[in-house]
């Protein structure tokens, strides 16, 4: 290995020559990284930040982090004889020490080990391409690393947040992603734009932190709006009576801070109205960490979502070496996706260096079938949202028919068992022809674990007659799938 020993990391000033440089040390990166290495193929990483990327200091572990115990107390004080020992406010110092920890510190010597454990280089610095199969990193002393990659080069840069075109947005310091997982304290007054994943998740979160918050939601598409409807309404629902002031079809059109730099962010909304807070969170959407990459060096446009085909070679260049994975490629942006895709691009990579097949076909191991047909998705929120597959919305406009079982959760007995006056919801999409379950949604306390089953059932194709076999236990709220089989066969009746 190229390294300097010690640190796994390349020495600067150099030119080396691998068979595989993979761009980006996010999830996505280390696990195609991983794999290639597994695959016998020398295979480089480079990093501009820490190893672990976007997900592990400012995603999903910070954020779940401050969101367990928001919900698990949520559950609790639904719990009779439970409820009184759980009645007060959270230990917010505990609650962020406790996401210090998962987010280690900042600090990604755990990610360094691993990563050299598994035998791949580490060079830090921020890559470009540089033509065809080039990549140079300039380096944190200043100097600069050229490598190339005698296969492939993959580029896992990952996404920032997606920040409006406001006039002087920049001066008001707004939160992003990153704040707002990794703040030291609760703004007394938060404002969230946008009515996605990561505003929800976030308003429920420094609510229950002690932030009073405010949710502007732009559009007619309420919360969570590539969901099932129903998801938003209940968590929705869910907020305002947390004491969130959800305002729907709610658009901004100028921010600024009173008193120039230090004052509070008054938001200007466009029926005139204001909304005045503390701090302001942009959770509008992400672009790609394309914009410095060296894209044009290869043909393409800097600032562009690289578009793959389902091997994950970019369509638009010739040559059969360059790929993207994960959030950059933008087909399902969620981390066990992105792992998802590593694991075929890793083996997909691996096969051709060897002059191996690649078997290509629907569910083959170098084709990732189920970022089409099966994307698995938990939003942690109170109430929680677990889906897969289709909703009905999308069966609509492409046309697909499905029937369309729906289950009131609070009638199961699990779900009496588990909290007083459960509230929750589930939607099975079923392909009448096949016979098969093509996209299922589950809303209520607990459901993330439900969400397992649901993507075996999708993915594996299962037919219905079969699922009747599948016995869940009792009294457990995996007996929706029983009475959801159960709905089903009464409306065929019918
Ligand atoms: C608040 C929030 C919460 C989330 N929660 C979840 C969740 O609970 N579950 C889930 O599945 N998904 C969640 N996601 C989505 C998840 O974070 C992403 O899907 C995931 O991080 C994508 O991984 P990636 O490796 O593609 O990119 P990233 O994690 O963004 O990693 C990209 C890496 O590339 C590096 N890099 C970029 N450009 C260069 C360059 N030119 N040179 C060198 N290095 C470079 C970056 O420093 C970074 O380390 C969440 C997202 C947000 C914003
Ligand atoms: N638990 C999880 O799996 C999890 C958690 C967080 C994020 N993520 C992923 O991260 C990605 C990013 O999440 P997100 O919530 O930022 O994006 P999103 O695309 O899910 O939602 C963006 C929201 O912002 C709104 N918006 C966009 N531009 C706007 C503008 N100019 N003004 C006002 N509103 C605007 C949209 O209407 C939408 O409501 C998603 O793909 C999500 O799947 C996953």
């Amino acid at each position: 290995m190229q390294t300097d020993g010690m640190t796994g990391q390349a020495m600067s000033g150099t030119s080396r020559e691998y068979d595989v440089v993979v761009i980006g040390g996010g999830p996505v990166g280390e696990n195609v990284a991983d794999r290639t290495s597994a695959a016998g193929l020398a295979t480089v990483l480079v990093e501009g930040e820490l190893l672990g990327g976007e997900c592990s200091f400012w995603a999903c572990e910070p954020s779940k982090a401050l969101l367990r115990p928001v919900v698990a107390g949520a559950d609790a004080r639904r719990i009779p004889g439970l409820k009184g020992a759980v009645g007060g406010p959270l230990d917010v110092a505990e609650v962020l020490a406790h996401r210090d920890r998962l987010s280690a510190n900042w600090k990604d010597d755990d990610q360094v080990e691993w990563l050299d454990s598994v035998s791949v280089d580490l060079v830090r610095g921020h890559g470009r391409l540089d033509g065809p199969r080039q990549v140079v990193v300039d380096t944190p002393d200043g100097g600069t690393v050229r490598l190339t990659a005698r296969h492939a080069v993959v580029v896992a840069t990952g996404t920032t947040t997606r920040l409006p075109g406001l006039p002087g947005l920049a001066e008001v310091r707004p939160w992003t992603n990153r704040e707002a997982t990794s703040a030291r304290e609760a703004p007394g007054r938060l404002v969230v734009v946008g009515g996605g994943v990561v505003a929800v998740e976030m308003a429920t979160a420094w609510q229950a932190l002690g932030s009073e918050v405010t949710m502007l939601v732009r559009g007619s598409g309420g919360l969570l709006p590539r969901m099932e409807p129903f998801a938003g309404e209940m968590v929705g629902g869910a907020l305002r009576d947390a004491g969130v002031d959800v305002r729907l079809g709610a658009s901004v059109t100028a921010v600024a801070r009173d008193d120039g730099r230090d004052g509070p962010v008054r938001v200007t909304l466009a029926d005139g109205g204001t909304v005045v807070a503390d701090e302001i969170l942009f959770a509008t959407g992400r672009a790609p960490r394309t914009a410095d990459l060296g894209l044009e060096t290869v043909g393409l446009t800097p600032g562009d979502w690289l578009t793959v085909d389902d091997t994950f070679l970019v369509t638009a260049v010739a040559g059969g070496w360059l790929y993207a994975a994960g959030d950059v490629n933008h087909r399902a942006l969620m981390t066990h996706q992105g792992k998802y895709q590593a694991r075929i691009a890793g083996a997909v990579i691996g096969a051709r260096a060897k002059g191996e097949p690649v078997d290509d076909r629907r569910w083959g191991a170098h084709v990732a079938t189920a970022d089409t047909e099966a994307v698995p998705q938990v939003v942690f929120t109170d109430p929680e949202v677990a889906s897969v597959g289709l909703t009905t919305r999308e069966a609509e406009a492409t046309g697909r028919r499905v029937d369309v079982v729906d289950y009131d959760l609070g009638r199961l007995a699990g779900a009496v068992q588990y909290v007083e006056d459960y509230r929750g919801k589930a939607r099975v999409l079923i392909d009448p022809d096949r016979g098969t379950v093509v996209g299922v949604t589950f809303v209520g306390p607990g459901v993330q674990e439900l969400l397992y089953s649901a993507t075996v059932a999708v993915t594996g194709e299962i037919p219905v007659d079969r699922l009747w076999h599948a016995v869940p236990a009792f009294p457990t709220i995996s007996e929706v799938w029983l009475r959801v089989l159960e709905t089903y066969r009464d409306m065929r009746k019918a």
